[in-house]
């Protein structure tokens, strides 16, 4: 059974380049509500706070707000890349993620290497590989760069074959970031049947993106982020429109 709870979801980033007794420290903690000092006196930037939400099975989300509000980040901790300082998530459901196109894949290796590796990691034996493989190498389309190290890609290429492995492999959650629409024209009407085959099956989706009309097409609901605090969350139409109506949300004081 899949399954996403928050309760009280807090993420801070370091900001290590800045000294104990720096100017700039002691001013930017004065003027921001996210730029702050921790119990260790480091200067952290709040990038989500105190979230409390939950994500059933059979829910399609959207992560929706304006730059900096929070929605990659959330989605990268949900995909469990970056741990909570404060509060508690709990995953239930295997994850598949299309976050960043290099996260997961080894540079020095092929693109062949890698389709394996993955396959290895999952648990899978020589007989499912290989399929594995075989449906990559034909979705990818990436001919002989299969054999190159995909630390030699083009940016198009390691998300035609992130996309492919990602998607290759039904995964209960599917989480995923407005970069896959980078991908060319072509590759795109191939990777959206591909795409919605994989939201049916899935039973959870998330999505961050700033594109309504995507928001409104795969999801059901919406969850409005700014400075790393939810404003609003509910049916996809409502949030959005309100978004519409009052497009800069006022800053989230401090607690
Ligand atoms: N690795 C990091 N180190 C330091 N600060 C970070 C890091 N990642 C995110 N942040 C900060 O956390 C906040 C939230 O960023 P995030 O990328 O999640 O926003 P977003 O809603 O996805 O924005 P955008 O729409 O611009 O992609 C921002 O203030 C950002 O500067």
């Amino acid at each position: 059974m899949a399954r996403i709870v928050a309760d009280r979801l807090t993420i801070e980033f370091p900001l290590y380049h800045m000294g104990a007794r720096s100017l700039k420290k002691r001013l930017l903690s004065k003027a921001s509500v996210r730029v702050q000092t921790d119990d260790s006196n480091r200067v952290v930037v709040a990038a989500l706070r105190d979230l409390d939400f939950r994500i059933e099975r059979g829910e399609r989300v959207a992560l929706v707000g304006s730059n900096g509000a929070g929605k990659t980040t959330l989605l990268r901790t949900i995909a469990g890349i970056y741990e909570p300082v404060g509060g508690e998530l709990t995953v239930e459901g295997e994850i598949g993620s299309l976050i960043d196109p290099g996260a997961g894949m080894d540079g020095d290796s092929t693109g062949r290497e890698n389709i394996r590796l993955r396959g290895l990691y999952r648990g899978m034996d020589e007989a499912a590989i290989a399929a594995l493989e075989t449906d990559v190498a034909a979705f990818s389309d990436l001919g002989e760069f299969l054999e190159v190290p995909t630390r030699g890609y083009s940016a198009g290429m390691g998300i035609r074959l992130a996309f492919a492995m990602a998607t290759a492999m039904a995964p209960q959650i599917l989480l995923m970031d407005e970069w896959f629409l980078a991908g060319d024209a072509n590759f795109m009407q191939k990777a959206e049947a591909r795409l919605h085959t994989l939201v049916n099956n899935a039973d959870i989706l998330v999505i961050a993106t700033h594109d309504f009309e995507i928001a409104r097409r795969w999801c059901t609901r919406a969850i409005r982020l700014n400075a790393g605090r939810i404003i609003a969350d509910g049916p996809v139409d409502e949030v959005l429109a309100a978004m519409e109506a009052s497009p800069a949300a006022v800053e989230a004081p401090a607690e």
